[in-house]
């Protein structure tokens, strides 16, 4: 077996891992290397960092390595039968109808939706100037952009009576930390406020799926796809297992994408030589060509906010550990991982790795340009995942996240503080709050592309 850190009588390292998990995991590698056991109050959790290590987990089969048995932590939050807590070939299929909904025909009819969204959100609550914290406006905006992209207007009429979306998720997203994954139901008041904002959700979103089957209107977005998709043997998915993959979307959707908009914004403010770049695109792509308007192809174009995105998930992947539960024993190298470990790999811990990006802690769009791509080694770029459980909402996500920023460096100017600090207390880690910034909407709705040379423009 691979070997054991932690070697307090039934404790072992979880403190440790508790207060600082990703530097727990670094250390670890740095002293024994790419394979380790980590003992946690009774769990083995069995490290693979690096690509070799990491296409073991990537390549293993559901059978060897079940993400339903490590993600049952998510069921209060999903739901009951819904993919990690159905059969596995249930669950097959409901990814499967996941996947149906978020192609690339679905892809481009949400540009226009989620920069239309995104206008309007900036025109109701932001005004001329101010000062907000980065994070929450992100949060706010892009739960309405999802969730428009994934029910229609539907979302709009619902959410007109009911409370707010972004708060309820926030509930959902504070019941899944670190403690839930290994208790998910201790009396504690985190996860009774979950449960209570699940049963909230799950009534906004039920009440959209009755009115739409009782309505004749075409229907044409990812929830339709999800009522319209059949099972090989025919059947449909019932109306609460479809408000089950509803939330489920929007909250693996919601958080990631918020969070990554927010790195990029620091980072792009805080090396203006990219964010150059980036207006010269928007001026070059939706301005020249476009009249200001944002469309698929425009923002396909934009290769170097691409870049950027992806620089920023490499350094600060929302997704800290990817997990599985060891069904039959695998090997690596010269070990054997037994059945009843948990196996992880870490994205935050495994890209940034000297070995495998160059100088891994610097921020460097440019490694992912297609001269000096660093990110061809199969299982080296890991914020997505991979193998058969890699996300299906990648592309989406980015086009998200590009849609905003086109929208928002056309209307304002901004200046944001230096990068913040991570916070990895939640399961999904993102900057420590606060993220102040302050806008000042532009004297002419970005008619001329426009870069101040002098770096204090854009930074506090
Ligand atoms: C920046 C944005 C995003 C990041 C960094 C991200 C990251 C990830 C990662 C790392 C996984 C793999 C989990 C594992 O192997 O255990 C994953 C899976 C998944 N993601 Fe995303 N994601 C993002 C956006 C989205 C969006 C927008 C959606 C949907 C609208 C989505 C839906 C899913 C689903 C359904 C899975 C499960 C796939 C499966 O188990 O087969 N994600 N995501």
């Amino acid at each position: 077996t691979p070997p054991m850190i932690g070697s307090i009588p039934l404790i072992g390292c979880f403190h440790k891992f508790a207060t600082d998990p990703l530097g727990l995991v670094r250390k670890s590698y740095d002293k024994v290397g790419d394979a380790f056991t980590l003992y946690l109050m009774g769990f083995k959790m069995t490290f693979l960092i690096g690509p070799e290590a990491q296409s073991v987990f990537f390549r293993g089969s559901d059978e060897e390595l079940s993400p339903k048995e490590a993600y049952r932590f998510v069921t209060p939050v999903f739901g009951p039968g819904v993919v990690y807590d159905s059969p596995t070939e249930v669950m097959y299929e409901q990814l499967r109808f996941v996947k149906d909904g978020l192609v690339l025909s679905q892809l481009k009819k949400s540009v226009g939706i989620i920069s239309e969204e995104t206008e309007k959100f900036f025109e109701e609550k932001w005004g001329d100037s101010g000062e907000v914290d980065l994070l929450a406006e992100m949060n706010k905006l892009t739960i309405l952009t999802a969730s428009r992209c994934l029910m229609g207007s539907d979302i709009n009429k619902a959410l007109g009576q009911a409370s707010n979306l972004a708060d309820l998720y926030h509930e959902l997203e504070e019941g899944l930390n670190p403690i839930s994954f290994f208790f998910p139901n201790l009396p504690l008041p985190s996860f009774a406020k979950r449960d209570a904002a699940r049963a909230k959700v799950a009534a906004i979103f039920d009440s959209i799926i009755k009115a739409r089957r009782r309505s004749t209107e075409p229907r044409d977005d990812v929830l339709q796809v999800l009522m319209t998709s059949k099972y090989k043997d025919g059947s449909v998915l019932d109306d609460e297992k479809i408000v089950g993959l509803m939330i489920g979307l929007l909250f693996a959707g919601q958080h990631t994408s918020s969070i990554t908009s927010t790195w990029a914004g620091f980072y792009m403010f805080n090396n203006p030589e990219y964010l150059e770049q980036v207006l010269k695109e928007i001026n070059d792509y939706h301005v020249e060509e476009n009249n200001g308007e944002i469309n698929f192809d425009g923002l396909r174009k934009m290769t170097r906010l691409e870049t950027i995105i992806r620089e920023v998930l490499r350094l600060h992947p929302p997704l800290i550990f990817l997990m599985r539960k060891v069904m039959e024993p695998i090997t690596y190298k010269d070990f054997t991982i037994p059945a009843g470990h948990l196996v992880a790999v870490s994205p935050a811990v495994g890209m940034r790795l000297d070995s495998v990006f160059k100088n891994a802690n610097e921020f460097n769009p440019k490694r992912f340009d297609p001269e000096n791509d660093e990110s061809k080694t199969p299982f080296s770029y890991i914020a997505f995942g991979g193998g058969k459980h890699g996300c299906p909402g990648e592309n989406f996500g980015i086009l998200q996240i590009k849609t905003i920023w086109s929208v928002l460096l056309q209307k304002y100017d901004l200046k944001l503080g230096s990068v913040p600090k991570p916070d990895y207390t939640n399961l999904v880690a993102g900057p420590q709050a606060p993220c102040k910034i302050t806008y000042t909407r532009k004297q002419k709705y970005f008619n001329k592309y426009r870069f101040n040379p002098n770096p204090s423009f854009y930074t506090n």
